[in-house]
């Protein structure tokens, strides 16, 4: 099954040209597994080479879900290579959004926490549906895990040094009234306007050179890349013995089941 719908080279009502659109449609709720990750990378990748290209807006093709993070499944019962393999594609996934040359627009329609999150803070400019159902955050800790140094650095890159000790140790999940006020994200609007306004908002950004725009992004975002690039394998050894343990595997099936339970 097709994992993700990407419109390429969108040329809209308004004559926007070289905006590519990537819509996630894993169901039931976009959750990043290795399959996931791998399709979106490669779809990166290739828009990335592309010059006809400038532009991205990520979306979901689920109701009510941005992406619900990392798929729990990948590291739940798995062996130490796989967890090593799917540790290895979240890297990956991160380090080609958060230094992407191209304008990169969350059009943020449902619930994003975690991983979801994450994803939606590598991109340039985050808009979200103004819905109190949704919610936004990274909520590692209740799960009982630990995000690793390069989800925080990504948080207080975006929302500054005592609101990510707040966010990332309570494990907090924003409605998006609150993520605005944090600046989590950066603009809310009624749920059927998402994708319009990510086009609008995307004229803006297309109106700086690109050059200069990307210069700039990347002297900003560099040191924090580098500080990835430089422990990579350090990272997916750490994540791979800390997943392993058998407290953190009990947690992740109580946090399952509970997900389980809360539907029934
Ligand atoms: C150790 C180093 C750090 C590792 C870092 C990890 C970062 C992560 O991203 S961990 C993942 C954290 N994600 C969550 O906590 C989100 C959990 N999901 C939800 O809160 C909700 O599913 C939702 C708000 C996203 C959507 O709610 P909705 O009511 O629409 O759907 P549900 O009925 O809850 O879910 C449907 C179905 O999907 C399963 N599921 C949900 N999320 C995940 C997930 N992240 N991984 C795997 N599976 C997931 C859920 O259990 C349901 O399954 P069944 O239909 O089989 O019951």
């Amino acid at each position: 099954a097709t994992k993700m719908a990407l419109r390429a080279g969108l040329r809209s009502k308004r004559g926007l040209t070289g905006v590519a659109v990537m819509r996630m449609q894993s169901p039931p709720v976009n959750s990043l597994n290795l399959e996931l990750l791998t399709d979106i990378c490669i779809a990166l990748e290739k828009l990335e080479m592309d010059k006809s290209c400038r532009g991205l807006i990520i979306t979901s093709n689920q109701p009510k879900v941005f992406s619900a993070g990392l798929d729990i499944l990948e590291m739940y019962g798995k062996s130490p290579e796989h967890c090593g393999e799917f540790w290895k594609a979240v890297q990956e996934m991160w380090l080609k959004f958060y230094g992407s040359n191209l304008v990169t627009i969350a059009a943020i329609n449902g619930s994003s926490p975690a991983g979801g999150c994450l994803m939606a803070m590598t991109c340039d400019y985050r808009i979200m549906a103004d819905n109190p159902r949704y919610s936004i955050g990274l909520n590692e800790t209740q799960l009982g895990i630990v995000a690793p140094f390069w989800f925080k650095d990504t948080l207080m890159n975006t929302v500054g040094h005592r609101t990510t000790e707040m966010a990332l140790e309570l494990g907090l999940l924003y409605s998006p009234a609150e993520a605005l006020k944090i600046g989590m994200v950066d603009q809310l609007v009624p749920e059927d306007q998402v994708l319009t306004t990510a086009t609008e908002a995307m004229t803006k950004w297309l109106a700086i050179p690109d050059h200069a725009r990307q210069i700039t992004k990347s002297m900003i975002r560099k040191p924090t890349i580098d500080k990835l690039m430089s422990n990579r394998e350090d990272d997916v050894k750490n994540f791979v013995k800390f997943i392993s343990k058998d407290s953190i595997q009990k947690s992740l099936g109580v946090y399952l089941e509970m997900l389980k339970k809360r539907k029934a």
